[in-house]
């Protein structure tokens, strides 16, 4: 097995603050280093290591982690290669091709550094937001150069499982291909839809369900990190823009011959939502199976203290295991709905054996 002993954290924020944490379960030795005292001292006090300045060991580490933002990342690689802080270095960054190449022309080492991207993490920053389990069954790209040696992706590849991640090795260029089309551009859509509220007055605003919470929660990241990440991957993104641009130009248009009593226009919105549909359940799941197409139950719950016990401790009566839950809750109602995400096998009797302990249970139709 590869050794991983003790490896360096250099940014202690979500990401490098989570791989921390992970390595620490493992009973790997932790140091950190961020600029940001506060940022340190914060991931420290949470358990993810000790500081970098205060570590006794003078040799270098097995491996350092780059957890930067993606426009500091290569003279930071650079000034840790420099100082020689490890054996191995990776990195985190969301975009690899314009990495690697500012990596080389600053002259890093290429042979010891394996770019590296992990597919898990939030729409908030900073060390308060990490979790150990971020990486948990997750996909971490692994982008070795021409130059990086066998042992230097073995090292980066045992990293990445010790945090509980699928390393996936891969060309830096087919992956900056792969994450404009299931990372970078669900985040600029999701600003370009909640871009849109900002305009909308608060009687629009009243009526936000789920779907707009949804689609929404990716808005939420930091608009300065996401520039540098869209920035760097500009000419593929661009190419997935046009595609949906594309489509939505067709639906608009579409949709205004409807309005215009041209009926057969129906289909072509039609034909973009079926597309929409089939392109969703090719996402795989969290383990990398096919995705598990679970049924959501509402049930009415009272808004008070004790009430989601309650109902957990129901369907646990009932023989049922929740694999998810929400809640949606109006303000100043004294009810709330609670989703409760089953198997399908287990709605029946979910929906039975809640109904019969006095819940206002709400079986969705089988299909829509
Ligand atoms: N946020 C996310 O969900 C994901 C982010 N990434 C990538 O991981 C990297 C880090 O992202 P987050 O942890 O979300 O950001 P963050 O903002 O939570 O943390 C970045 C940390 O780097 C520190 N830092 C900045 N410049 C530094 C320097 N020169 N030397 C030392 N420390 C420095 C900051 O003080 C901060 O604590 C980025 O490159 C990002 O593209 C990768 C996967 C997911
Ligand atoms: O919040 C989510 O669902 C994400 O997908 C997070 C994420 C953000 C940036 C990355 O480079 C990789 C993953």
């Amino acid at each position: 097995m590869t050794r991983l002993d003790r490896v360096v954290v250099i940014g202690t924020g979500l990401i490098g603050t989570s791989i921390a944490l992970a390595l620490r379960h493992e009973g790997v030795e932790v140091c950190l280093h961020d600029r940001d005292d506060a940022s340190l001292r914060l991931a420290v006090a949470l358990g993810a290591g000790i500081p970098l300045a205060s570590s006794e060991h003078t040799g270098p580490a097995d491996v350092a982690i780059i957890a930067v933002p993606p426009a500091v990342a290569p003279a930071t690689l650079k000034s840790a290669q420099d100082e020689g802080v490890a054996e191995v270095y990776t990195d985190t960054a969301s975009v690899k091709t314009h990495l690697v190449r500012r990596a080389a022309a600053l002259g890093c080492d290429m042979t010891t550094f394996v770019p590296g991207h992990p597919m898990g993490g939030r729409e908030r920053t900073g060390p308060a937001a990490a979790q150990a389990d971020l990486f948990l069954g997750r996909p971490w790209a692994l982008c070795p150069t021409p130059d990086s040696t066998p042992h230097s992706l073995a090292v980066v590849d045992e990293l990445a499982r010790r945090c509980g991640g699928r390393p996936i090795v891969m060309d830096a260029h087919d992956h900056d291909q792969a994450v404009a089309l299931v990372s970078h551009l669900p985040h600029a859509i999701s600003a370009a839809m909640s871009a849109r509220l900002l305009g909308a007055g608060s009687h629009s605003l009243d009526l936000s369900g789920q779907g707009v919470r949804d689609v929404s929660r990716l808005a939420g990241g930091s608009p300065a990190m996401w520039t540098e990440i869209l920035v760097q991957n500009a000419e593929p993104l661009a190419s997935v823009f046009d595609a949906v641009i594309d489509d939505l130009h067709t639906l608009a248009q579409a949709l205004r011959k409807v309005s215009a009593g041209d009926d057969p226009s129906a289909d072509v919105v039609r034909d973009l939502l079926e597309r929409g549909r089939a392109g969703r359940e090719l996402i795989p799941g969290k383990h990398g199976g096919p995705a598990t197409d679970y049924v959501v139950l509402p049930v009415v719950i009272p808004d008070e203290p004790g009430a989601l016990a309650r109902l957990f401790s129901a369907a646990q009566e009932s023989n049922v295991n929740i694999e998810d839950v929400s809640l949606d809750h109006s303000p100043g109602l004294p009810v709330a709905v609670a989703h409760l995400s089953v198997h399908p096998d287990s709605l029946a009797s979910l929906s039975e054996g809640l109904a019969k302990r006095g819940w206002m249970v709400h079986t969705p139709p089988s299909d829509r």
